[in-house]
Order: C-alpha cells, then sequence, then structure tokens
C-alpha cells in the first residue's frame, strides 16, 4: 500500500469507529482486525501502519470527530508529513479543501475532561492515560518460580516479585512457558489488585465478577490450590474461557457460577455469612485502560457513568451479604474518575456502618479516599482504585 492508501484506510476504519462509539457498536480492535480480514492485500507492515495512524488518531481528538477525515486531518496538523498524504491519488484521500473541517484535539470529551479534573486527576496524569502501556506478565506460581521460569527475554522486574516487563506487543503467547502455563499476561495494577484481597490457603473466597478469570487465576495461585475459590459473573461468553485458562494454569478446582444481572443472589445465596474474602472487580468506565482502548472516551456518556455507579453500589451491597465475621470486601474499578471509586466506597461504608474501611498496604500508589489510586503517569500500571472492607468479629 502506498502512505497514502494507508492514510484513507485509516480514514475509513475511523469513520467505523466513530460510528461504532455513537451507537454502543464494536471495540476499534475488532473493527480493525475485521478491515485486516477483508483487505489481504494489506501485509503486516501495512497493517501495523493502519493501526497506529488509527490509534493515534483516537489518542489526540478530545470530543468525538464529526469523521474519520476530520480525525486524521487533526493527526496531520502534529505530524505534517502525513499532509502530503492527502495528494488525490487513486487510493489515496482527496486534497485538503481549504475551509476543511479539522476534529478538536485533547485528551477526552470535554465533561469527562472535567470530571477527571474533579477526582483529582492532573493534566501530566490525565495525558499519560492516553500513553502506549507496556506487556507485564505474572509468574504462576502454580507451576513455576522466578527461579525456574525460562524465558527467552530478560523482563524488567516491578514491585511485586513475580511481575515482570517487557515491550508493549513483546509476543509472549508464543513462549513455551506461556503455553505450559507458567505465566500470564496480567498488568501489574491488577496483580496489586489481588495483593490487596490476600486470597490465602484454606479461605473460601468469591471473585464476583470474574469476567474470563484473569484475578481469577491470581486469586488461586495465591491460595496454593487450598480453600475454596468460586467464580461467578454475568457473561457466560467469558466465563467460559475461564476454565481452559484454569486447566492451563494448573488451578484446578475453581467452581463457576453463572450470575443472571441484579438477581445475584438466587445463585449465590448459599454462600451468606460464609465467604472469607469477596472480590468486587466491579465493570466500570475504564477511564484506567484507556492506553488500551483509547476509544473508550468516546463512548461513555454521563448516563453510562450513572448506570455503572448504581451496578457497583449494588454488587457492593450483595458482596457485603456473603462475608462472614472477620472476612473482608475488596473493590476495584479500573477507573480514575472519583464516581467509580471512592465515592462508592464511601458510600458503601455509609450505607453499612458495621464495616470498616481496611486501606490495603501496596508497594505501589497513593491513598485517595479510604483507598488507593494506581495510574499510568505515578506507578506506570493501569489506572485503578482499590479499597478493602473489613466486617469485624
Ligand atoms: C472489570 S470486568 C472483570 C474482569 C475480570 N475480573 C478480570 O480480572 O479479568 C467486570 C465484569 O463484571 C461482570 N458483571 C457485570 N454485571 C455483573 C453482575 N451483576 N454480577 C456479576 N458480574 C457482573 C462483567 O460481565 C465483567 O466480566
Amino acid at each position: 500500500m502506498t502512505p497514502a492508501a494507508r492514510v484513507q484506510a485509516a480514514i475509513d476504519i475511523l469513520d467505523r469507529v466513530i460510528d461504532a462509539a455513537r451507537s454502543e457498536g464494536a471495540p476499534a480492535d475488532r473493527i480493525i482486525a475485521d478491515w485486516a480480514r477483508n483487505n489481504r492485500y494489506a501485509g503486516s507492515k501495512d497493517r501495523r501502519a493502519v493501526r497506529e495512524l488509527v490509534y493515534s488518531a483516537i489518542r489526540i481528538c478530545g470530543e468525538v470527530p464529526e469523521t474519520g477525515r476530520a480525525a486524521l486531518l487533526a493527526l496531520a496538523e502534529e505530524d505534517t508529513s502525513l499532509r502530503e498524504c492527502f495528494d488525490g491519488s487513486q487510493y489515496g484521500p482527496e486534497r485538503i479543501g481549504e475551509e476543511e473541517g479539522v476534529a478538536s484535539r485533547g485528551i477526552a470529551p470535554g465533561w469527562l475532561t472535567e470530571a477527571l479534573a474533579h477526582s483529582g486527576v492532573s493534566h501530566e496524569e490525565r495525558e499519560a492515560l492516553l500513553g502506549r502501556a507496556p506487556l507485564d506478565i505474572r509468574i504462576n506460581t502454580l507451576k513455576a518460580s522466578t527461579e525456574t521460569v525460562e524465558l527467552p527475554q530478560d523482563g524488567e522486574p516491578l514491585a511485586l516479585p513475580n511481575a515482570l516487563r517487557f515491550a508493549s506487543g513483546t509476543q509472549v503467547e508464543q513462549w513455551p512457558a506461556y503455553r505450559d502455563g507458567k505465566i500470564e499476561v496480567q498488568d501489574l495494577g491488577s496483580q496489586l489488585a489481588c495483593r490487596a484481597a490476600d486470597a490465602r490457603p484454606g479461605e473460601t473466597v468469591l471473585d464476583l465478577c470474574a469476567g474470563a478469570g484473569g484475578k481469577t487465576l491470581a486469586l488461586a495461585a495465591s491460595m496454593e490450590l487450598r480453600g475454596r475459590l468460586i467464580a461467578s459473573d454475568t457473561d457466560l461468553r467469558r466465563g467460559r474461557q475461564l476454565l481452559p485458562r484454569a486447566e492451563r494454569a494448573g488451578a484446578a478446582g475453581i467452581e463457576t457460577r453463572l450470575l443472571d444481572p441484579g438477581r445475584e443472589l438466587e445463585v449465590l445465596g448459599d454462600l451468606t455469612g460464609q465467604v472469607d474474602c469477596v472480590l468486587v472487580d466491579a465493570p466500570c468506565s475504564g477511564t484506567g485502560t484507556w492506553r488500551r482502548k483509547p476509544e473508550a472516551k468516546w463512548r461513555l456518556t454521563p448516563h453510562a457513568l450513572q448506570r455503572y455507579a448504581d451496578l457497583q453500589d449494588h454488587l457492593l451491597d450483595v458482596a457485603a451479604r456473603l462475608v462472614k465475621p472477620g472476612g473482608r470486601v475488596v473493590f476495584v474499578t479500573c477507573s480514575l474518575l472519583d464516581a467509580e471509586g471512592p465515592d462508592r466506597f464511601e458510600a458503601f461504608l455509609v450505607g453499612n456502618s458495621r464495616w470498616e474501611a481496611d486501606i490495603p498496604e501496596l508497594p505501589l500508589g497513593r491513598q485517595r479516599g479510604k483507598g488507593i489510586r494506581l495510574s499510568p503517569f505515578h506507578d506506570g500500571t493501569d489506572g485503578f482504585f482499590i479499597a478493602r472492607a473489613v466486617l469485624p468479629c
């Protein structure tokens, strides 16, 4: 593909990303993958270049752009060599018109930038939300250790003993250690959230929003396969990924339960007052994961944010009923918005006066409200809020 044709391809993809953001359609990575599947003439270098253009344009446009072309023109203001690609050639974009609309640059839509600022997220921290994420792994102590694991490259040691960092895009899935279940891909922030849960051998632990089980597997390792570990979620498709992953990781014996949204206790009621630790890795806006999914900033609305907050309140209440005296609830969101972190946790404590905040001691992060905030800028992790509450005996 010529450079101009790559720019036109990025414009077409961005049009679809913008449509999807407005209509709750597919995420950008799926749209890019579809494009690659349907345009086999594009070689690996073309695909990489087009992908890079798409993500760079998403990163620099604050508000949802009118069109993919307006987004690419905004990128061309920063990288002027791109302007030459608007050459009217056969597969390239039309020449730039004199009065053409250019998307406005910024970090996120205005209301969201303001909400982040009100949540104490400084300008530099907001910019870092749109940086490039490295690739972190967790050494699975059910199968290996830092001493025994053999990796084709040396990783950067991180703040937890079993965590290593590699450059973004490292193909760890092709490594024998990955295929053998000795390592898992997991952002250090997620690993720290599991550290805050401090699941111990012999305990009964519930991963309430387990998804495909990223954190469940870390909990299983921390429990050394002793005790009872239950993983629940409302999403059957994600839940189905858990058991094969668990098998690969040597994490036998995980119980899985499929929940009905709003009626979780119908399936979890038998655990009432039985559980030592409930991890509530709650659904959220994902402002802390924009490094991986920058278009999420265009998809969020104030209404959706309120829905997340309501669901987080509800899940905290469900979790609290299941915990036995002396047990704990660990509340985690991958967001830097107070509305999805400190405010929810505070509301929980106010509404449940027997519970006490127990701020986790972690090697990274800063206190925010009665929990810990991790951020790409300060900690090099995805953005997270992590809080722990205990029910005294
Ligand atoms: C942040 S993700 C969890 C990620 C997962 N813990 C991990 O480490 O990979 C939130 C999950 O909550 C699930 N969820 C949504 N509503 C729920 C509900 N009412 N009860 C339990 N899980 C729910 C979603 O399906 C999603 O998988």
